[in-house]
This record gives structure tokens, sequence and C-alpha cells, in this order.
């Protein structure tokens, strides 16, 4: 079905592709990167930065064209309320080449940098438009309307921040969003297993003993920001994009992708977020930096079955190149000027409306594609708009399609296998660019898939990424919601920055507190040790060091919740077998403590051990559920092995560490208890 909606699409495009030809257009930045890619043929008379601005403050009547900084499009000048057809018209589009990262993709140089900001002025003149259309209301929001029209958010606050400022806006970002349960969910009974705190959460997984008897696993995480079922979508901008929306005018590309299974609320979660975006980004244009030549352009495709597709131009079928200086270029893609939030809400809606959906074995309106919407921030060199406008910064939003993999291989219908082998493809690319970055390798495999090329110019340079993580609370996604978190823990141990190691310091602390929940595995005594020995603690435990899994064996299906003296109890009984060691009289308690200290190390490192294990496990079974059904040709799967095999050497290196550390521990205990037992007869 998807096939052939996609065969008279691209028919009807190839219909589009007929362009005038005009030799002057090479003289445009476009035209000349044809001319030098050999490409003159494909150019257009019009570029595809199609004007879709009014200005007069969102009144729609006052809304024109404005002249245009490229080739003009004039046809569709007079565009009139809600007349869509005369937008998407093909002919009137004539769509152009969008060199979107090959000339535009080297920066203005510095731009200047904010002003003076006036709040109060800032707020009069946009007190009278909401730009929260998408939100929906929650109880915490109250009838303020005033204050929901204009939400005296961070972004105030934002708006005043200094280029230094900016630059401490982290690299990466990595933030989990929970939905609530859904009411098929509810109908069956299924338990929430998602125990979320300020940034981290507990996946509780129930699991079979060989005997049969249940017992529930834990497995902790620890991000940047965990967004429980009660966060509204305002709260999930003001978390992710808000603060990088001004980084967009010092010349930096941002990315904002959401992962996670089909239904974990992906799409819920990234459909507001361009519309807030660019209602901030319009707002410091015309306040921060009126007058200074700042556009803003938007334009919408999706990546779908390895092929790339115009949202807003019909599902025109489009294609990459790539320059001389190895640039992307995404040629025929439409880009529409705008300087109205209303406007860019239109756009978006139709846009989504022509989204590439299926029905898929894990959900009946799943998303197959991976949708792309990118707001370019572009200025002329001199700032005045009679030359062509180069982009200045660029905010990227991918709604990534389901990441569930392996769960439609079984599926008899093929398109959907090849679906979900592209797919599988494309989310291993995504986090192989994103591990060669971590490593600082020269060599990124950005041509691992389309996504990753088309993305590629987003994490060169001056970048932010943001990852919003979607998992289901339900106990019957536990392994996708499992696999979503074990991504987003390899993304986020890129983030070489403080970011991490405070986080598990602040965790350990909030969990120790809280519950009872095992501890990570690194307690500050041991990275405090003045063993020998502690230097040798293999850096990456200390920066990958998130999850810390651990059996609690119980007796049936106990709620999680109420365990926690259960589990305190179980780690005393855990360490059996030192409780037969001779009893010592209390003045030796100085040896008790000791002893205590030993057993306390002692135990830390048969855990960091046994979850240096369990990762490296995880990660091979990670990559054997990517690598199931995508089809990597020959050379790819090659590299892919060697950086897998570099992976879990560097991993089993970890552990040979960690034996050797418990080898000497087991060393001094032994010690300790000669000393005692001699001191004690
Ligand atoms: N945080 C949330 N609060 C309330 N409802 C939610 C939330 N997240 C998702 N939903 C609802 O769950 C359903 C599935 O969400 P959504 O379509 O966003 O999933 P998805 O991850 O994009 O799925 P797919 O990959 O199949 O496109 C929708 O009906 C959506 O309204």
């Amino acid at each position: 079905m998807n096939n052939s909606r996609q065969m008279q699409r691209s028919g009807v495009s190839t219909a589009h592709h007929q362009r005038q030809y005009s030799d002057n257009f090479l003289e445009t930045s476009n035209g000349r990167w044809l001319q030098s890619n050999g490409l003159q043929h494909l150019h257009s008379s019009n570029t595809s930065s199609q004007e879709y601005a009014y200005y007069g403050h969102g009144s729609r009547a006052s809304r024109y064209a404005d002249p245009p900084a490229t080739p003009p499009v004039s046809s569709h000048a007079s565009r009139k309320n809600g007349d869509e057809d005369q937008v998407s018209s093909p002919s009137e589009l004539s769509p152009g080449l969008l060199d979107l990262h090959s000339l535009d993709t080297e920066l203005l140089s510095e731009m200047p940098g904010p002003g003076l900001y006036n709040g109060s002025s800032l707020y009069q003149c946009f007190q009278s438009r909401s730009f929260d259309d998408f939100e929906i209301p929650t109880s915490k929001q109250t009838g303020n309307n005033r204050a929901h029209a204009f939400p005296e958010n961070n972004f105030l606050k934002t708006l005043s921040l200094d280029k230094d400022k900016a630059n401490s806006v982290a690299k990466i970002k990595v933030v989990v969003r929970k939905r609530p349960l859904n009411k098929k969910e509810l109908a069956k009974t299924e338990e929430d297993i998602i125990e979320t705190h300020a940034n981290s959460l507990t996946v509780h997984e129930t699991k079979l003993k060989v005997d049969l008897t249940e017992y529930v696993e834990k497995h902790n995480f620890v991000f940047d920001a965990v967004l429980n079922e009660e966060v509204s979508n305002e709260e999930v901008y003001r978390e992710t994009v808000e603060p990088i929306v001004p980084i967009i005018f010092q010349r930096t590309k941002a990315t904002c992708f959401a992962y996670g299974q089909t239904g974990s609320g992906k799409t819920y979660t990234m459909k507001p977020l361009p519309l807030k975006a660019s209602g901030d980004i319009l707002r410091l244009m015309n306040h921060t930096y009126r007058n200074q030549g700042f556009q803003l352009f938007v334009s919408f495709f999706e990546i779908y079955g390895g092929k790339l597709f115009d949202l807003l131009n019909d599902r025109k079928k489009l294609c990459m190149r790539e320059d001389g200086k190895q640039q992307v270029c995404i040629v025929g893609l439409q880009e529409y000027r705008v300087s109205d939030v209303e406007m860019i809400k239109d756009l978006i809606e139709r846009g989504n409306a022509t989204r590439s959906t299926g029905t898929t074995g894990a959900n009946e309106e799943s998303s197959r594609s991976h949708a792309i919407l990118q707001l370019a921030i572009k200025r002329s060199i001199d700032g005045t708009e009679s030359k062509t406008p180069r982009v200045v910064g660029k905010l990227s939003f991918i709604d990534l399609a389901g990441s569930e993999r392996g769960a439609d291989t079984t599926d008899n219908d093929k398109q959907t296998r090849i679906e979900g082998a592209e797919i599988n493809k494309s989310l291993l690319a995504l986090k192989e660019c994103i591990r060669a970055l971590d490593n600082d390798q020269n060599h990124i495999p950005f041509r691992g898939s389309k996504l990753t090329e088309v993305l590629r110019d987003s994490f060169v340079g001056n970048s932010r990424t943001v990852m919003i993580s979607c998992i289901s609370p339900s106990s019957g996604s536990c392994e996708h919601t499992l696999n979503t978190l074990r991504y987003a823990d390899r993304v986020k141990s890129l983030s070489k920055g403080s970011n991490s190691k405070k986080d598990i310091i602040f965790s350990t602390a909030n969990l120790r507190e809280s519950t009872a929940l095992p501890m990570p595995s690194i307690p500050p005594s041991l990275s405090s040790s003045k063993d020998d020995a502690a230097d040798a603690w293999p850096q990456q435990i200390q920066r990958e060091d998130y999850e810390v899994s651990e059996e609690s064996y119980e007796q049936g299906k106990l709620p999680w919740k109420k365990n926690t003296s259960e589990d305190k109890m179980r780690k005393a009984n855990g360490q059996t077998k030192w409780k037969d060691l001779p009893k010592v009289d209390s003045k030796n308690s100085d040896s008790d403590d000791d002893l205590n200290d030993l057993l306390q190390e002692e135990e830390d490192l048969v855990n960091a051990h046994r979850k240096q294990v369990e990762e490296t496990m995880d990660i091979v079974r990670e990559e054997m559920n990517l690598l199931v059904e995508a089809d990597l040709p020959g050379n790819q799967l090659d590299d892919y092995v060697i950086r897998l095999n570099a992976i879990l050497s560097q991993k089993a290196a970890g552990i040979q560490q960690l034996q050797t550390r418990l080898a000497h521990f087991q060393k001094r205990l032994r010690d300790h208890n000669v000393l005692v037992l001699s001191s004690a007869y």
C-alpha cells in the first residue's frame, strides 16, 4: 500500500520536476554549487526557499511575501488565508534546489551578541498571541490565561544569556520521558514498572528463576533529566529545547531527536517542540536581534525506506548529493521563509498529515519513517536582504521511527520487513556515529545510513544534541524499554563533561536517601581508596557506570514498592560466606571495623565486576538486536565488527583489572583473618 502510494507520489513529483532554466541563476551560490558538481542541468530558476512570510504581527490579512533573497517566486505571494492548495501547488512553488548544507553550511562569521534585553517590551509585543496551541492543559496549569498565552518561562531568563553561558549548554543532553499507562495497558492490568527520581529511574523487571518462582530485577539508570508521566509538553520543551534556542544565533547547529519503541510517545513529545522553538526564535529575531537581517526558514522531510520525501511538497522524492567539501545537500527540498508562528503551525500540520504511516505487528498506526523538521536561521553577509542569506544556525527536530527493531521480523509483509531493516540500519548508524564522536575518531561513519548523512553537519563543529528517550511504563514493554534506556545510556556516555560523574554521585546520594535500591558500584570509599590498585581503576567504569542491576529474590510477584527492608535483609544475607568467621570479643572492635570496611569494599568490587560483565553482555545483546535485519553490506559489516571488537576488548580489559583487584582484596582479607584469629587465640 505504501509502495503504491509512493509510486503515485513519485510519479507526480517527476511531473513537477520540469524546471525553467536560467543562466543567471548560475550566478547564485546554489547555481555555483550545481555547476561545480556538474549538475547545472538540475538547477532551477527558483530557489526552494519559498517565501511564506507575513509581517505585521500575525495578522493574516497583512501577510505578504517578502522579496526573496534568491530568485523570486511571485506566484504564491498572494496566498490567501487558509488556501492550502495555493501554497502547495507545485506549479506555483516551482521546486528548486535547496543547498541546505553546502555553501549554507559555511556558517556566517561571528554574529553580534544579543543586545540589551527588554523583557517588558517583548512581552507587550507578543502577549496577544498564544504559542501553546498544542499544549494539553494539565491540572498544574491554573486559569491564568495571560501566563498561559505567554508563559513566563525560562526563556525570558535564557534570552539574557551571554555567549559564555550559551557555551555552557551541554553538548549532549539525554532526557527520558515516561508516558502514562494507556487504556489498552490498563485493560490488560499491566503494571507500571518504572519508578522515577529526579534524574534517575529504576526499571523493575519481573523474571523467572529456574524453579519458575518470580523475582524482580532492578535496573537503575541516571540521565540528565527524567520526566515522569505528569510532566507536560511545556515542561518538556523547557527542559530540552528552550536552552538551546538562543545559541542557534551563535553559529550553532542543534539536533533534538526522540527515540523509543512504537507507541512510547515520540510523536506526542516532538510535535509541539518546533512550534514552541520557532515562537522563541521569532521573539529573539524581533527583539534582541531586531533589524539585524535574520530570517527564519522551515523545511520538513522524511526518510522512509532509505529514501527522502519532502513533506511540504506533496512527498516529492528528494535526492541527496555531496559536494567537493563533503557537505551534504538535499536537492529540491522546499524551504519556506516564515515570520509568523501561525504559518509555521500550518506547515507543521501539513507535514505531519503527510507522514508515512503503516500497520506493523507492534502498532496499528506506527510511524515507519524518520521525520526531520529543520528551522534554519539565515542572514546575508551584510545584514540586508539584497544578498543570498546564509545559514547562521540550524535546529533540527527528528521524530525517529519506532525502535522495536526485531519485533517486526516475523511479519509476513515484505514491505514491513524492508522498512524494519532500514530503520534498524539507521538507528545502528546513528549510534555508531555518536560512538565515533565520543571516541574523537577522525572517521565518523556518517555514510552508514541516509539519516546519519543528513545529520552529518549537525553533529560536527559547534553542535548540540538533545535526545529524548520515550518509554512506556508498562510491564509488557519491559524489554523494549530496557533497550531504549541502554541506547540512551550509550549516548549519555558521550558526554565527556563533568555531568556524568556528578550524576553518579548525585544519584548515589539520592538513592541512598530515598530507597534501599542497590547502590551504584563505585562508592566513594572505593574511588578514594589509597590502595595502589585504585589508580588502575578503569576509566570507562567511572564514566559508564550508570546502570546497576541486582536480583532481589522474591517469592511470588510482590509489588516492588514494598520491598525495601527485605532487600536490605537479603543484601545482608548475601554475605553468608563471611558469617562463619570466628567471633572476636569487643576489644577487637577496631578489627571489626576493619573487617567491615574490607567486606564492604569486597562487596562493592564484586558488584562492579558483575556489572561490567552484565554491561558487556548488554552491549552484545543490544548490538545483536540492532544487527538483526539491519542488512548491512559486507564492508560496513566488517567495519562494524571491528569497532564492536574494540569496544568488547576495552570491556574485557576492565573486567580483567577488576579481577586483579578482587584477588588483591581477597589476599588482604585472608591476611586480616589470620591476624584476627591469631589475636583471638
Ligand atoms: N506523555 C503522554 N501523555 C499522554 N498521552 C501520551 C503521552 N505520550 C504518548 N501518549 C499517547 O500515546 C499514543 C502513542 O503516542 P505516539 O504516537 O506519540 O507514539 P510514537 O512513539 O510516536 O509511536 P510510533 O513510533 O508508532 O509513531 C498516542 O495516542 C499519544 O497521544
